[in-house]
């Protein structure tokens, strides 16, 4: 039985990527993304489940630095959950939740707010939490206190909360889609019936800074009709003006295109990392009691 190792504690958006796609095994939480990510180096756990990237706020950069700085973790997986914030109080706090002068949440989820949070709350202190969950759970734990937390319906039931704001998120379509990943040496795959396609994801840095260098780069993609449905710069972190790319294609790896754009780019004098080809899943239509479902 595998051991999924997921951003906890229970009651977040990852733990809700994981109930929706592992039907099976265990599932582990741990406090931070990186922590996560360890426990699947140090064989803790035999994969991570981590978010990547909300429509709303963009790229969980954490995640992206560390899979590229620190651990060589394979993606095998993609999953993309919608993202419904709420905001919850202590029970008691129910009438009152104006009253509220501290929130707490994830980042992510305090910016996927913030014209919420002007309109209803001006002035209060916003505090950030390693998750949404955390941000619940402190809730509970200080519910003499009128603070509110900004997480999902599964974090209301967890700590016996309750939901004083429903869908406080600013824009419809909210979405974040989660990694998942494994060592490299094992041999993991994941299979749903969530599945809706296929992808390849690449890190490529430059050679130096020339002019047409990017260019270069996707043409190498665009004459041989791959289509790219992301591309994204990160900080080499080596220095100011140093980057990479991280290019989402849109396939599975083949046998002649994609190895077809590696040694082209390798030729070109960049290097080229494969972070992983691998099936990608969605949450978008599955029913909300299934997606949402009440922990044991
Ligand atoms: O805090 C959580 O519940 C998470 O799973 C993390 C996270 C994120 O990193 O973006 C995931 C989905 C939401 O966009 C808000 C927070």
């Amino acid at each position: 039985m595998k051991t999924i190792g997921y951003l906890g504690p229970q009651g977040t958006f990852t733990e809700l990527a994981v109930k929706g796609l592992f039907k099976e095994g265990s599932h582990l939480p741990f406090s931070t993304i990186p922590a996560c990510m360890d426990a699947v180096a140090n064989k803790e756990a035999d994969l991570a489940v981590v978010p990547l990237e909300n429509a709303i706020e963009g790229s969980v950069n954490l995640s992206m630095d560390y899979l590229i700085h620190k651990h060589t973790l394979p993606i095998i997986g993609e999953i993309v959950v919608p993202i419904e914030q709420h905001l919850l109080v202590a029970p008691s706090m129910a009438d009152k939740w104006k009253e509220c002068t501290e929130i707490y949440s994830h980042p992510h989820a305090i910016a996927q707010c913030h014209d919420f949070l002007n309109k209803e709350l001006p002035g209060s202190d916003l505090q950030y939490t390693n998750s949404t969950g955390a941000a619940a759970k402190k809730v509970l734990e200080e519910s003499d206190r009128p603070i509110a937390a900004i997480a999902n319906e599964l974090a209301a039931q967890k700590y016996g909360l309750v939901i004083a704001q429903k869908n406080i998120h600013d824009y419809v379509n909210n979405h974040t889609k989660f990694v998942i990943l494994k060592r490299p040496e094992t041999s993991f795959q994941v299979s749903s019936s969530l599945k809706t396609g296929e992808k390849t994801t690449l890190m490529v840095t430059l050679p130096s800074d020339y002019s047409g260098a990017l260019h270069q780069v996707l043409s190498a993609f665009a004459w041989r009709k791959l289509n790219l449905s992301k591309i994204e710069s990160r900080p080499m972190k080596t220095g100011l003006g140093n980057y990479f790319f991280v290019i989402d294609v849109d396939q599975a790896m083949d046998e002649v295109l994609i190895p077809g754009v590696v040694q082209e780019l390798e030729a070109l004098g960049c290097g080229v990392r494969v972070l992983g080809s691998y099936p990608c899943f969605s949450l978008q239509n599955v029913e909300e009691g299934a997606k949402n479902p009440v922990p044991k």
